[in-house]
């Protein structure tokens, strides 16, 4: 059982990331989440190992930001999401970044998360200056697209590679 929790700004998509990995689908219509939402998975490693997620949807509204902490304490891992056309969320992922660095579960698992990868054309966060950032900060970072579906089980299948093997 792997319990992670997904943080960051409103809208960047976490809640069609976690439905992209938990359903296959996309809703274009998504709608904000409210306090937090929790869905279930199983996912096969390759060596078959079966991992269970245990997945916190939080909210991204600043008015639910004080709810966070109820979420990210237990977890073993977190993804921390922005938007690859939102300097904006990328500061946001920062602050959470900060947060969990100060009242995570030691030894937590961190993946910077930029989603949104398929509107490449109106990119304004470099992909090197997210990947020089989570190296300072030893989490691993990935861009994914949850309405493609691009990297979006590989953002879930590295959380328990890391925690069990210490796979980077
Ligand atoms: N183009 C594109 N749009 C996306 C992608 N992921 C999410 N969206 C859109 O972004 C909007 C917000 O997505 P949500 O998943 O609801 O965002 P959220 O981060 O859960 O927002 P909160 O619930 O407020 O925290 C929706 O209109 C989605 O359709 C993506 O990979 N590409």
């Amino acid at each position: 059982m792997l319990q992670l929790v997904l943080l960051g700004d409103s809208g960047v998509g976490k809640s069609c990331i976690v439905l992209r990995f938990v359903r296959g689908q996309f809703d274009p219509t998504s709608k904000v989440t409210v306090g937090a939402s929790f869905l279930s998975q199983t996912l096969a490693l390759e060596d078959s190992t079966i991992v269970k997620f245990e997945i916190w949807d939080t909210a991204g509204q600043e008015r639910y930001a004080a709810l966070a902490p109820l979420y990210y304490r237990g977890a073993a891992a977190a993804v921390v999401v922005y938007d690859i056309t939102s300097p904006e969320s990328f500061k946001k992922a920062q602050y959470w970044v900060k947060e969990l660095q100060k009242h995570g579960s030691p030894g937590i698992v961190m993946v910077l998360v930029g989603n949104k990868a398929d509107l490449h054309e109106s990119r304004s966060v470099p992909s090197q200056e997210a990947q020089e950032y989570a190296e300072k900060n030893s989490m691993l970072f990935m861009e994914t697209s949850a309405k493609t579906s691009d990297n979006i089980n590989q953002v879930f299948e590295v959380c328990p590679l890391r925690r069990l093997f210490g796979f980077t």
